[in-house]
This record gives C-alpha cells, structure tokens and sequence, in this order.
C-alpha cells in the first residue's frame, strides 16, 4: 500500500471510524437516496416480516463508502432480529464460520464483509449453510474421520463486496436479493451533508452543503468526511454558518478540485495523459507507475473516473477520454479513427 493512501479519504482498505458511527442512520426511511433500491429492499423487508420468514440473503455490492454495511445492520433492524458482523479475510478456517453460523437466533442477520476475500474452502460450507440451513462438517482426521450434519437455524446472509466480479458464480447465485449500489446525485450528498452538519451541531448554509455534496466524488463517506474538515477549517477562522465560501477554501487545501476529484485521482489522469498519451494502458503497468495496488486503482480510483466519463476501459486497457484531458487542462490529442488510438501530437510525452 503506497504511503499517500493514508491520506487519502477513502481507499481499498477497510476504515470504520467512530465518526463513520455516529453518522450512520439507523432506518430505512432516514437512508438518503439508493432509492430504488431502498424501495425494492423495502418491500422484501415487509413481505418477509409478513410471512413470518427470515429476508432471503441479500448481497450488496458497489464502490466502497455508499453505505453497504450501513444498510446491512438497517436490514437487522428492521427485521428485527439480531446483526452478527464478519468478513471474508477474518473467517480463516472452517470452524470459525461453523462456530458463528451455530451460534445465530432464528432469522438473525450475518454479515459477511469483502465476501470476495472468502477462502474458497469456506465457500464450500457455506453453500448447504445458505441453501438448506444445514451444515456439513467433517470431524476429525485419517481413517477416524467422519462427517456430520448440524441444522441450522434460518437466517439471513447479507453480504457486501467491492468486487462483484470476484465473486464466485456459485456464491452469487445464492443470494435471492443482489443489490448494486449507485454513486451519489449531489442533491442527495447535500441532504446527507446537512443532516451531518446537524448531528455534529454545525451550522452551515444550503450552498456550502452544496458545495461539499458536489465535490464529494459521489460518496456519503467522502460527503461525511469532507464536512468534518471543512468545519475543522471554519473553527478556527471563526466563520459560523459555514458557506460556500468557506467550504470552497478549506476544499482548496484539502487539494479537492471542483470535480471532486483529490490529489491521487489526478495523478492517474495525469499518468495515463503524460506517460501513456492518453492511452490505452494496462492497469499493471499503471499500478506500477504509481506505485499504487491494483485492486486500490479497481476499487477506489477507476469507478468515479469512470462514471465520469475521464477514462474508459477497453479490452487494451485504458483510454483517457476528451474530457479526461480537458479537466487536466491539456489538449486532447487527435484521435485516428482507424485504430482508436491517440496520436501524440500535442504536449504528450508518450511511454
Ligand atoms: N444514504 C446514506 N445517508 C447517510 N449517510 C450515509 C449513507 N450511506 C452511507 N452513509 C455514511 O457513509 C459512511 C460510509 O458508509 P458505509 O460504511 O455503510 O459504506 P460501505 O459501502 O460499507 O463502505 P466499504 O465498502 O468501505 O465498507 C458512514 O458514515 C455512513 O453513515
Ligand atoms: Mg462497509
């Protein structure tokens, strides 16, 4: 992990602070935004409840900081039931998850973070667990070995995953309720801005929560963040209520541009730009070139660039697109429309 992506505001690497806590909300109806899905989630929720059955297992998956593990525990509560918390790196053998599936109450949540990350041994226990409710367990070793089968009381398995792709195609098709998570419209950031500002009891005006909802790269993490610093710089300047202007200027040192995109995503812009004139690059050789993970570049970076529309990515690796280059202040180069790729005409060192 490079040295920087400790300051970073969001990265591949797990960090549920108690600031992320308090900020959490605890139903359903105060979750801003996700609506459709919310709705959807909803309506199984109360279907569930009404048949007297456990949700069938849920797995959520998008970028990290939407709010997956937010919405795991509200699916508990709404059920509710009790919420058991785990992650895939975390269950390392098969015992481990023999020992927490035996110990959850009828139509209790589990949740399984980074359900990617699950060794695939446990994978396999997991099947009959999800299925049937059943565990399948072999006692002992050699000759001496035997197996034996523990009911199961029903529950829920909700899993959340940066990495839906890395799933293995029979886990996935055992969750009964796939959710994709969806970036962030600002209106929504800025309804998640104020409501912060109020639990942290800051004042703050409409367009300086606007202001951190827009450049918070679509995410209630970085939302949440944001404000946090933002009210840090508006302390000790004295200014209250906090603005936009205020807001801009502590963004400003914060080196959060008017995209929302901070210091890292630009010097992948950059990279791709400079180095690479504008691509198509491999995300190995970019990974390298930054000295950054991959799965941090796959996981973190690309899916708001993306979204964006700054870069695609095709079979041959990365593109950067116009806009890519216009947002870097750079001209883009002419496209040859035979090849689709950049010609280095202008300002692009080329590899
Ligand atoms: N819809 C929302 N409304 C208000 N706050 C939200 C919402 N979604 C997320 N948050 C806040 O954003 C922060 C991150 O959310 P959460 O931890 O649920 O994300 P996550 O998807 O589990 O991220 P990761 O993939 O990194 O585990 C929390 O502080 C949470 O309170
Ligand atoms: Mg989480």
């Amino acid at each position: 992990m490079a040295a920087d992506d400790q300051d970073r505001l969001i990265s591949a690497r797990r960090r549920e602070d108690d600031a992320d806590a308090s900020m959490r909300p605890q139903a359903l109806d105060d979750f801003i935004g996700q609506q459709l899905l919310r709705e959807n989630l909803g309506v199984y929720i109360q279907a569930a409840k009404a048949r007297g059955n456990a949700l069938d297992h849920v797995l959520f998956h998008g970028p990290p900081g939407l709010g997956k593990t937010t919405l795991a525990q509200i699916v508990a509560k709404e059920m509710g039931v009790g919420f058991r918390a785990t992650s895939g790196p975390m269950i390392a053998r098969a015992g481990d998850l023999a020992a927490i599936l035996t110990n959850l109450e009828a139509h209790d949540v589990l949740f399984i973070d980074e359900i990617h990350r699950l060794n695939p041994a446990i994978e396999e226990v997991l099947y009959p667990a999800m299925e049937d409710f059943q565990l399948d367990l072999i006692i002992g070793e050699g000759p001496a070995a035997r197996s034996v089968r523990i009911d199961l009381h029903p529950f829920t398995l909700v899993g959340a995953t940066t990495r839906q792709g890395l799933l293995t195609r029979p886990l996935r098709d055992r969750f009964g309720i796939p959710l994709q998570m969806k970036f962030y419209e600002p209106e929504e950031l800025e309804a998640i801005v104020r409501r912060g500002a109020s639990v942290m009891g800051l004042e703050i005006t409409a367009d300086g929560a606007m202001e951190i909802a827009r450049r918070s790269r679509g995410t209630p993490r970085v939302a949440g963040r944001l404000l946090r610093r933002v009210s840090d710089f508006a302390l000790v300047a004295k200014r209250s209520p906090v603005d936009r202007h205020i807001a801009d200027a502590a963004l400003k040192r914060l080196d959060v541009d008017a995209m929302g995109l901070d210091a890292m995503d630009r010097k992948y812009l950059e990279c791709i730009a400079k180095h690479y004139g504008g691509g198509p690059v491999g995300v190995e050789t970019l990974a390298a070139a930054l000295s950054e993970e991959r799965d941090t570049l796959e996981e973190v970076i690309e899916p708001f660039v993306i979204q964006k529309g700054l870069i695609q990515r095709t079979p041959r690796g990365r593109v950067l697109s116009e806009a890519g280059f216009s947002h870097l202040g750079l001209m883009p180069p002419r496209r040859d429309a035979a090849c689709g790729q950049f010609d280095l005409l202008n300002g692009s060192e080329g590899a």
